[in-house]
């Protein structure tokens, strides 16, 4: 299986990286637009083919596209990462154009691709795909959820004190510090609502932490955060892949799901071979239902400013 990866940054290589050691599939390659870039990233990672022992077979290219045919999964990371103090939503100027382009491009190569839309504002960037593209929406997903749902684990199992890999939870809505929703209530340590064990300030403490979880490190390390985002890529890359069929709360394009219409943002997906299978239809409560809605309105409003690219 070929997996395109367009952004052989932060993102994108670390992406390549968990997917060539965990042997996900056979084939990657990197595209980036600085001369040599993904080259040298695609080098460095097949370096460690004999130490942390893989097959898969990486390579680099800048701008070629051709090099990309037949790719079967084909990852967006390309454009610019936030700064200390902005937000997501302040990307949309500069990737709206890239997301548009690097779309147009890795379909005349490979007009079957599964696309896996990283790059910010995220859920924005999804619909641009989908609208520009014009392709059926079990094949264009944004990549936000799993690791949103991830940080959610990250920060339950910190305050439980409990092994992350024992927690259950999922974060929905929109990707972005005001407008992400972890589900709190269906969160679980094996099996048993985290309700029992934290008090609703420790679980209100942990959703607001999960919300700027990307705010936060990228406050520590200066630019946003990859490894975290790198490893979930390739975690629902392998879900369609190996059609493992894993729900994952993906940005996926709604009509009607949710009570919401023409808009892309996270809801739990069943994602196998042919990329968003089912739209799972959790039964939210009114209190979450309102919060979806305002995530929503949000989502919508920031969609307004593609006007000059759509
Ligand atoms: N959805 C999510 O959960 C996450 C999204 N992101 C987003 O992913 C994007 C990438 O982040 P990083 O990898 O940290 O940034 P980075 O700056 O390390 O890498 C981006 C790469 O894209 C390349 N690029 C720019 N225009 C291009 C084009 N037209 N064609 C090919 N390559 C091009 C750049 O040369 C650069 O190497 C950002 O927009 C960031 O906000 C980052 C983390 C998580
Ligand atoms: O915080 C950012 O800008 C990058 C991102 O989406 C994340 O790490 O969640």
């Amino acid at each position: 299986m070929k997996v395109t990866i367009v952004g052989a940054g932060n993102v994108g290589a670390t992406c390549a990286d968990v997917i060539s050691y965990r042997g996900i599939a056979s084939e990657v390659v990197l595209v980036d637009i600085k001369e040599g870039f993904a080259e040298g990233k695609a080098m460095d990672i097949m370096q460690c083919a004999t130490t942390t022992v893989f097959n898969t077979q990486l390579s680099g290219t800048t701008g070629d596209y051709s090099k990309t045919a037949g790719s079967d999964v084909v990852v967006i990371t390309s454009g610019i990462p936030r700064k200390p103090g902005m937000t997501r939503e302040e990307l949309i100027g500069i990737n709206a154009g890239i997301v548009k382009s690097v779309a147009d491009n890795v379909l005349t190569h490979s007009p079957n691709a599964i696309i896996v839309v990283v790059s910010n504002p995220m859920d924005t960037m999804t619909y641009l795909t989908l609208k520009a593209t014009g392709l059926p929406k079990h094949r264009v997903i944004g990549m936000g959820g799993a690791l949103d749902s991830s940080r959610f684990k990250y920060f339950l199992s910190k305050a439980l004190d409990k092994p992350a890999n024992d927690i259950q939870g999922m974060v929905i809505g929109g990707h972005g510090d005001t407008t992400m929703i972890p589900l709190t209530r269906l969160a679980s340590y094996n099996g048993v609502p985290v309700s029992n064990f934290l008090s609703q300030a420790e679980l209100d403490k942990v959703a607001a932490d999960t919300m700027v979880g990307g705010a936060t490190l990228t406050g520590l390390l200066g630019t946003s955060a990859w490894y975290a985002p790198g490893a979930s890529v390739a975690y629902l890359v392998d879900s369609i892949l190996n059609d493992q069929k894993r729900m994952i709360p993906c940005s996926v394009f709604l009509e009607g799901e949710y009570g919401q219409e023409d808009i892309c943002m996270g809801v739990p997906c069943i994602i196998g071979k042919n990329g968003i299978e089912k739209i799972v239809d959790v039964q939210l409560n009114d209190a979450e239902k309102a919060l979806f809605a305002k995530s929503a309105d949000a989502v919508r409003n920031m969609n307004a400013d593609l006007k000059s690219v759509l």
